[in-house]
Formats: structure tokens, sequence, C-alpha cells
């Protein structure tokens, strides 16, 4: 039987550095926004319980989209940085009936472009993980640490060097109490995964496709676009 799990869509961002004219992930992409794009993949899948999309207090763009009437999605709201905008969401899974044992998967709004295999890989690759685990990319290029003057310092071993992509799977109860806590404490949460870390837990890295890229800058919606329409 394939595994049941819940989903977790931070998308209360505003897209500083994709300097467009309205948050990034209600830019448009292959005929739908992005947040469609991003959505379908869960929405999709059997295993899904439900869905919470984090969004900013004042969001025109939501109400428009089709998906936004879909009763297996709930709406949370944002908070001042991603982890706060999870957390919310978090705790409005629990209201809804999550148990604090069961899956959630946490994925970006500004990801379109998760392949089902890759979800598929991530759920099966850590089902019967006692802890969780991230999506994530072994470094391909040489890697280089900077001083401050701009001159390299040296070059790092990039053997052991990956970057965390999401989905980022993780028991509801485990995630939530290490996210509050990390919080509360003041350290940096980028991801999911550094929370985990910062409560001392270790996520597994589950290899993932390069090409579930997180839009960030103008020039990863126009690649993604042009790959699309090929
Ligand atoms: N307070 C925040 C900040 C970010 N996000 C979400 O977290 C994801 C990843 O963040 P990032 O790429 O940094 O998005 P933005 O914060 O929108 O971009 P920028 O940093 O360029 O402003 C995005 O889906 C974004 O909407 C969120 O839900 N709440
Ligand atoms: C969670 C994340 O997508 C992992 O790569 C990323 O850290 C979030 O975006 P940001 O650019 O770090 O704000």
């Amino acid at each position: 039987m394939s595994v049941t799990f819940w989903v977790v869509v931070p998308a209360a961002g505003v897209g500083s550095r994709m300097q467009a004219d309205r948050p990034k992930q209600y830019l448009a992409l292959a005929g739908r926004t992005v947040m469609e794009q991003t959505l379908q993949v869960f929405l999709d899948h059997p295993g899904l319980k439900g869905l919470t999309v984090s969004l900013a207090a004042e969001d025109p763009y939501w109400p428009g989209l089709s998906c936004s009437h879909d009763p297996r999605i709930w709406r949370a709201d944002g908070g001042r940085e991603r982890a706060d905008s999870v957390l919310n969401a978090l705790a409005l899974l629990r209201a809804k009936g999550a148990e604090a044992l069961d899956w959630v998967l946490v994925h970006d709004a500004a990801r379109p472009n998760l392949a089902a295999s890759d979800l598929q890989h991530l759920l099966a690759s850590l089902a019967d993980d006692p802890l969780g685990g991230l999506l994530a990319v072994p470094a391909r290029d040489t890697l280089k640490r900077a001083g401050e003057d701009g001159r390299v310092e040296a070059t790092v071993d990039r053997s052991v060097i990956w970057h965390a992509l999401t989905p980022q799977m993780f028991r509801l109860g485990t995630l939530h109490d290490a996210l509050a806590g990390a919080l509360e404490a003041g350290a940096t949460v980028t991801d999911e995964a550094s929370a985990i870390e910062w409560a001392g837990g270790h996520p597994r890295l589950v290899e993932g496709r390069a090409d579930n890229l997180k839009i960030t800058r103008p020039e990863d919606l126009h690649w993604l676009a042009q790959r699309w329409q090929s």
C-alpha cells in the first residue's frame, strides 16, 4: 500500500529577487500559474490526505485560481519568514485532524517542476525511515570558499556537499516541535531540515532531479518556460 501524507506549501513570499509585478508563484507558466503547476503533482497523488497553502494576508491572486475551491486544500496565514509560514500551516493541519505521527511533505510554491517520479521516490525511500529527509542533489561544480577580499581561500571537498531541494518529509509532531524550538531560540532556519538538525536530528538525503528548480530569478522562469514548450 502506498504511504499517505499531508502537504504544506509555503506561498507567502513576495519574490523580491524576481522583481516582477506580482509574487512569483502567481506568474504564468505554460498556460497556468506557477502555483497551479506546483500543486498539481500532489493533487494527482492517491496518498494525499490534505494540503495547506500559507498565503500572505493580502493576496488578491489566490481566490482567482481554480484550485482555490478544491475541498482538499486549506488556507493558512503566512508568517514573517518561510519557517513561520510552515509552522502556521502545521497548526492548521492539526486542527483539521492530522496526527503527530503522520507524514508531512513541505514543498515551495516556487518549485513547479517536481516530477511525479521524484515524489514517489521520496515517499518510497522514507516510508520506513525513523526520522525523514529531503530531496537533494549532489554538488556538481568545483566549489571555492571566498575570502573577504573576494579571492579564493580554498577549494572545498564537493563529495560531501548537497543542494537541499523540496519536498522535505518529516513526522508532523517532530517537525512542529523542531521548528517551534528553533524559531524560539533564534536559530537560522531556511528549510525544514535545518530545524530538525537544530534539534539534533540527521535527515536522510534522497537524490532527486536537478531540474526540480526553485524559481528565484527571472532566468529560472524563462528556462522552465522554454523547457516546457519543447
Ligand atoms: N515569509 C515567507 C517567505 C517565503 N515563503 C515561501 O517560501 C518559498 C521559498 O522562498 P523564496 O524562494 O525565498 O521566496 P520569496 O521569499 O518569495 O523570494 P525572495 O526571497 O526573493 O523575496 C516560496 O514559495 C515563498 O512563497 C513563505 O511562505 N513565507
Ligand atoms: C527550502 C529551500 O527551497 C531549500 O533549498 C530554500 O532554502 C528556500 O529558499 P531561500 O532562497 O533559502 O529563501
